[in-house]
Parts: structure tokens; sequence; C-alpha cells
């Protein structure tokens, strides 16, 4: 049997209708969501992703800004850039795109967003309030694999999730958020023994470690929810996941391609985060 197709570009289409509408309800009240991205050099795949962005923003009537800076930037001028848009009140999402320069310390930058219009969930107090269960804008990869399970009827209460990788932006984000649904939860890592036998303990498991094709059908458990979050680009310019998909897809119960999967769904977040900061700054 062939596992079913989890659609993370209908998914998120049909999410970013809801967005859109509720996007207008806050217009026609005076509020117009704005969102600003920053790059830094010239990275190729950076320049998709900020386009796509920039791409969302125009579909949902928000205002948005692309700043492009060349790779040289010092630091200094990067932080007094993001201070001005701390201070701006059309911008209520600051996102500057990662990864950055080697000369500029990507902890100075985040720590610099305004947490309020903290729209990657990146800055200490959002990650602090993600782990006592406050309120707060959540990163969006990790939120958008909880929406994707939760839209395809796998809600993670009771199951057992297996997270393999424990980046700040994926790996222990999306953990702690399938904690808060009631999972119970292990993560795996490069030092984990045995890891596809811990993988194969998972109702469901989500692979976030930037190995192309790591995950095998015997990585997994019959029936099992594979969530591929890897975005490996191939030497052929293709674009593809951690989890070999043409080899697990006869094991899995439910299954995300790549491309179409998760990564539509984090750019959705993205606009999620940033309605919800402007419907804050109304106070
Ligand atoms: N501050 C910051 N925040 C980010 O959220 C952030 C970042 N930096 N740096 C880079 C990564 C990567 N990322 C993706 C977003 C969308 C797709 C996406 O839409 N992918 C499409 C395919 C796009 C293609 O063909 O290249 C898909 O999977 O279907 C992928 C990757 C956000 N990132």
């Amino acid at each position: 049997m062939s596992a079913q197709l989890i659609e993370g570009k209908k998914i998120s289409d049909s999410i970013r209708e809801e967005i859109k509408l509720e996007a207008e309800r806050l217009k026609a009240e005076g509020t117009v969501p704005g969102l600003v991205v920053i790059l830094v050099g010239e990275d190729p795949a950076s320049q998709v992703y900020v386009r796509n962005k920039a791409k969302a923003c125009e579909q949902l009537g928000y205002y948005s800004e692309v700043v492009r800076l060349p790779a040289e930037t010092s630091q200094q001028e990067l932080l007094e850039l993001i201070g001005r848009y701390n201070r701006d009140d059309k911008v209520n999402g600051i996102l500057v795109q990662l990864p950055l320069p080697k000369h500029i310390e990507e902890k100075a930058v985040i720590d610099a967003i305004a947490v309020e219009k903290d729209v990657d969930g990146f800055h200490p107090e959002s990650v602090g309030n993600l782990m006592i269960g406050d309120d707060t804008l959540l990163p969006c990869t990790p939120a958008g694999v909880i929406e994707l399970l939760k839209r395809t009827g796998n809600d993670p209460a009771g199951k057992h999730a297996v997270v393999i990788g424990r980046s700040n932006i994926v790996g222990k984000p999306v953990a702690m958020l399938l904690l808060r649904e009631h999972a119970t939860v292990t993560i795996c890592h490069s030092r984990t023994p045995n890891l596809p036998e811990v993988a194969r303990q998972a109702d469901i498991l989500v692979a976030a470690v930037g190995v192309p094709k790591l995950v095998k059908k015997e990585w997994v458990k019959p029936g099992a929810v594979v969530i591929d979050v890897g975005v490996n680009r191939l030497p052929d310019g293709k674009l593809c996941g951690d989890v070999d998909f043409d080899d697990v897809l006869d094991t899995a119960g439910w299954i995300t391609p790549v491309p179409g999967g998760v990564g539509p769904m984090t750019i959705t977040m993205l606009m999620a985060n940033t309605l919800k900061a402007a419907r804050r700054s109304r106070g």
C-alpha cells in the first residue's frame, strides 16, 4: 500500500485564503500588516526564498519591503537598520534571512529584533515563551509541521514522535511544539546510537538534519506519519529532502513530498505571524 500524500502546497493555499480574509478585516479597521525582509549578500537560494516571501505578501495585500544589502555590510550597519524598523509603525514583522556572512554575529542580530516583531520566533524571549507555554510568535517551520499534522487528522496527542535533528530553528522547537500537543517526544542526533531503530519506534517521524535521503524504509514503522523538513539542493539543481521518498513510500502511512510539503507551509506561517503581530500592535 502506498502512503497518503500530505499536500503542503494545497494545505498552504487554503490557509492563505483564511489569512487573506482576516487581513482584509484588519485592513478595514485601519491596520495593514507589514513585513520587512532583510537579505545580506547574494546567496542564490536565499534570493529565491526572499522573492517567494515578497510574493506571498503581495498576494495577501500586506505592506512589504525587501532590503538587499551588500555582503560587506558591517554588523553595526545591520543593527542600526534593525533599530529603525523596530521603531517603524508600518512594519509589524522583521525577518533577517539566515545564514549571514561570517563577519556578522547571528546572535547579536536576532537579539536586536524587537520581540513583538520577531516573526521568525528566533529571539531568546520568543524561545523562552514557547518553552513555558506563553502566547508568542512561533518559529515558522515547526508551526507549519504541526498544522500539517492537524489538518490531515494526525493529532500528535498520545503518539510517539521522534525528531531527528536538534537545531534551534527546527529540531528543538518542533520537539517542544509536539510536546505541547501531548506527544511523547524523542529527540535524536548524530550521536544517537541505533538511529534507525529509534526512528522505527515513531508514530510521527520528523526528519530535520540536512542529509539528503538519510531516512530509508527500515527506519519507518509501517503506517507512520513521515514529515520531511529537509531542503537539500542536489548538484543537478533539484531539491531533495532528508527522506528517501521512493524507498519509504510503501511503508509510511502518510508522507510529505519535497518540494511541495513543509516548504510552502513555512512561508504561510510567516504570513500568519505577521498578521498576528499586526493584530497585537493595535494594543
Ligand atoms: N530568517 C530566516 N527565516 C527562514 O524561515 C529561513 C531563513 N532565514 N533562511 C533559509 C530558510 C529556508 N526557508 C524556506 C522557505 C520556503 C521554502 C519553500 O517554499 N520551498 C518550496 C520549493 C522552493 C524551491 O523550489 O526552491 C517547497 O518546498 O515546495 C523552502 C525553504 C526559510 N528559511
